[in-house]
């Protein structure tokens, strides 16, 4: 039995992701957890002829106990999105406090669930939740990811279209670092199989995936940020995760973790002086069951690019656990 937990399920994330998990044969149980709406989605989704049985549950009445216990997985969309002109930290002010009170919610319902984060800016969001969770006295890193998919996503089809490779998906590229600007580190140095990238061709090429985000928010022009492609790539790191669990071997994709708590983790974190980065993730039973060293083989140009990323990536992980440790005054 697999139940699964969209938190944020009524949102431009949170729908199209449910209807992902809903259609994955994988899942027994979806619950469905927003603020809004979440009973007419679940009403919406149910009517669908896949195995999962979907619910639908507010914060009155219980919901997110009702929402959260006996879950193996929680996804969490919820939260505001960029608008023009933001950065994904101008995020923190709000989105911090609704993550805090879901993991909350996570430690006292489903202190045993994988727990994945999508909510901006991750960078400081996940975080937080570790920190929750730490106070909570039920944290296993393995257990923690926030999901830089888009990320891969991203770096997979720009990269296909520069080479006229037709199907992007036939290239690993690890994509590391962090979810923002230049803590975005595509390693294109080391995709599999190898891509040939014209020089005069590759400050664009990263400066698209860095800044990817932007690229749709600005198409959107004030309806928000990328929901369809992010509720893809969720899917399939949730996916991968579930069929890891289940036993699937050889898994292995990028996402933001706490490396001092996963095997391989502590030599990458004493390079990169990050405890939380995101490097390509061996997945398995437990989770994630190994970080994979990619920073130590990355060519002159990406170590540049690696330099800018840690500096930036400081601030924003100790701002997600000072949030925790010394909340702001009300
Ligand atoms: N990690 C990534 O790569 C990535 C990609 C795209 C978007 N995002 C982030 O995902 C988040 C959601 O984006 P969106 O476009 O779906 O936004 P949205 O506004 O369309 O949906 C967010 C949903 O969260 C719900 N919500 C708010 N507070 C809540 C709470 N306390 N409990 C439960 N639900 C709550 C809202 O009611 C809404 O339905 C944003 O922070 C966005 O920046 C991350
Ligand atoms: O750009 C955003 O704010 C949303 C998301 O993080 C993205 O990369 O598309």
């Amino acid at each position: 039995m697999v139940k699964a937990v969209v938190a944020g399920a009524a949102g431009g994330i949170g729908q199209p992701l449910s209807l992902l998990l809903k259609g994955c044969p994988l899942i027994d149980e979806l619950s469905l957890y927003d603020v809004v709406n979440t009973p007419g989605v679940a009403a919406d989704l149910s009517h669908i002829s896949s195995p999962a049985v979907v619910t639908g549950y507010l914060p009155k009445d219980d919901g997110i106990k009702h929402a959260f216990t006996g879950a193996d997985i929680i996804v969490i969309p919820a939260g505001i999105p960029r608008k023009p002109g933001m950065t994904r930290d101008d995020l923190f002010k709000i989105n911090a406090g609704i993550v805090q009170t879901l993991v909350e919610g996570i430690v006292q319902y489903a202190p045993k669930a994988f727990i994945l984060i999508i909510s901006n800016p991750v960078n400081s969001t996940v975080p937080i939740a570790a920190e929750v969770l730490k106070r909570g006295g039920v944290f296993d890193p393995k257990k923690l990811f926030g999901v830089t998919t888009l990320d891969v996503v991203r770096a997979e089809t720009f990269v296909a279209s520069l080479v006229g490779e037709k199907d992007p998906s036939k290239t690993t590229i690890p994509v590391i670092g962090g979810h923002s600007g230049e803590t975005i580190v595509p390693l294109f140095s080391q995709a599999k199989p190898s891509v040939e990238i014209p020089a005069d061709k590759l400050d664009a090429l990263v400066n698209r995936v860095q800044f990817g985000g932007d690229e749709v928010v600005k198409a959107k022009d004030g309806a928000g940020s990328a929901t369809l492609s992010m509720a893809y790539a969720g899917f399939r790191f949730a996916e991968k995760v579930i069929k890891a669990v289940k036993g699937e071997k050889g898994i292995v994709e990028p996402s933001f973790v706490y490396l001092p708590g996963v095997s391989g983790g502590d030599a990458i974190a004493k390079v990169t002086g990050l405890d939380f980065f995101s490097v390509p993730i061996e997945l398995g039973p437990n989770g994630a069951e190994k970080a994979i060293d990619v920073v130590s083989g990355a060519n002159d140009y990406e170590k540049k690019l690696l330099e800018a990323c840690y500096s930036g990536l400081k601030g924003n992980v100790s701002k997600g656990i000072e949030f925790v440790q010394n909340p702001p005054q009300k």
